[in-house]
């Protein structure tokens, strides 16, 4: 074998970086599957949070679709997320609820996790709203807080795993997009004057969220670590969906309730839980559905 044959073989297995990532075709042909499945044509989605599906339930004129049924999507392996797509209207305005999202810690590939996303800008969406349940690590925060996300620290996409990596398709958005403006000002300032409005006071907060990849929670030098970094509250999810929206253009609006504060003191004997935050966000659940349906309502208003 002479050195053109081995430079000849090396062409044919070239490594592919689009392993995790689907065609804009591809994408497609989901949304025409959806199409098919329900006369809503959404302009509004909803990512309901752990403990916070309840959101779906608001809906009228419903069409479910689950997520098993839908080609390319993942499907939900975590307690708390249900695993489908609810069509339907919320105060006047067409929405699609995920009752059920995808978290880096299931395994999935950060593209993967923010499948849904695209196929909700194919679909017409422009405005998202992300919703979460978090641990605070600002000490002034309560459990049962609502906090408008302001912004957001993205510690796996800084170390490496951001959803945007691979090629890019221009017919989503730049190859380089800016962050600084990822939450939406105008949803940002409606929903505090919303939230005020229905009776919010000091349990209504706005603050930075950080992403950490779980499924663990923090040790105390991880919770310190992320308040000296600037965190108010850290979660598992949020950060790719938010990155992916705002890469296609969609308006983003981030609410987190905090259902427990992240322990920093070494002193302490009681451990967090996945159920305590499924029962926090039951507790806090009417508070935060009937923010969501007011500010759904006022962006419809506006439309
Ligand atoms: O889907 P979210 O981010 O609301 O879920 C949070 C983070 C973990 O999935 C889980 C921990 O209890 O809740
Ligand atoms: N840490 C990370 N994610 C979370 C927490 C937490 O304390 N609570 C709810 N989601």
């Amino acid at each position: 074998m002479d050195a053109l044959d081995g430079m000849s073989s090396r062409k044919t297995t070239r490594p592919t970086c689009e392993q995790f990532r689907h065609s804009f075709e591809e994408y497609d042909h989901i949304v025409n599957v959806l199409r098919a499945s329900t006369g809503h044509r959404p302009s509004l989605a909803i990512i309901c949070g752990s403990g916070l599906g309840g959101l779906a339930d608001l809906l009228t004129d419903t069409d479910s679709i689950e997520y098993d049924d839908i080609p390319f999507f993942p499907i939900s392996t975590v307690h708390g997320h249900v695993g489908r797509l609810v069509f339907g209207m919320l105060n006047e305005v067409s929405v699609v609820c995920m009752q059920g999202r995808f978290h880096f810690y299931e395994g999935w590939a950060m593209q993967n996790i923010a499948i849904p996303v695209r196929v909700f800008k194919l679909l017409g969406v422009q405005t998202i709203i992300v919703t979460n349940a978090s641990g605070a690590v600002n000490p002034d925060y309560k459990v049962g807080d609502i906090m408008l996300i302001k912004d957001h620290i993205n510690l796996p996409g800084m170390i490496g795993a951001n959803p945007l990596m691979g090629l890019n398709d221009a017919r989503w958005g730049p190859r380089f997009p800016a962050l600084s403006l990822a939450y939406d000002r105008q949803l940002l300032q409606l929903a505090r004057k919303v939230a005020l409005g229905i009776g919010f006071g000091e349990d209504l907060r706005e603050g930075v969220y950080m992403m950490v990849s779980g499924p663990t929670f923090e040790t105390v030098a991880e919770a310190r670590a992320g308040r000296i970094l600037g965190a108010d509250c850290m979660g598992m999810s949020t950060a790719p969906e938010v990155i992916v929206a705002k890469h296609c253009g969609m308006r983003v609006l981030g609410i987190s309730l905090i259902t427990n504060i992240i322990i920093q003191q070494y002193d302490r004997d009681d451990e967090p839980n996945h159920q305590e935050v499924l029962m926090i966000g039951q507790q806090r659940a009417a508070n935060m559905q009937l923010l969501v349906a007011e500010v759904v309502k006022q962006i419809g208003h506006q439309a």
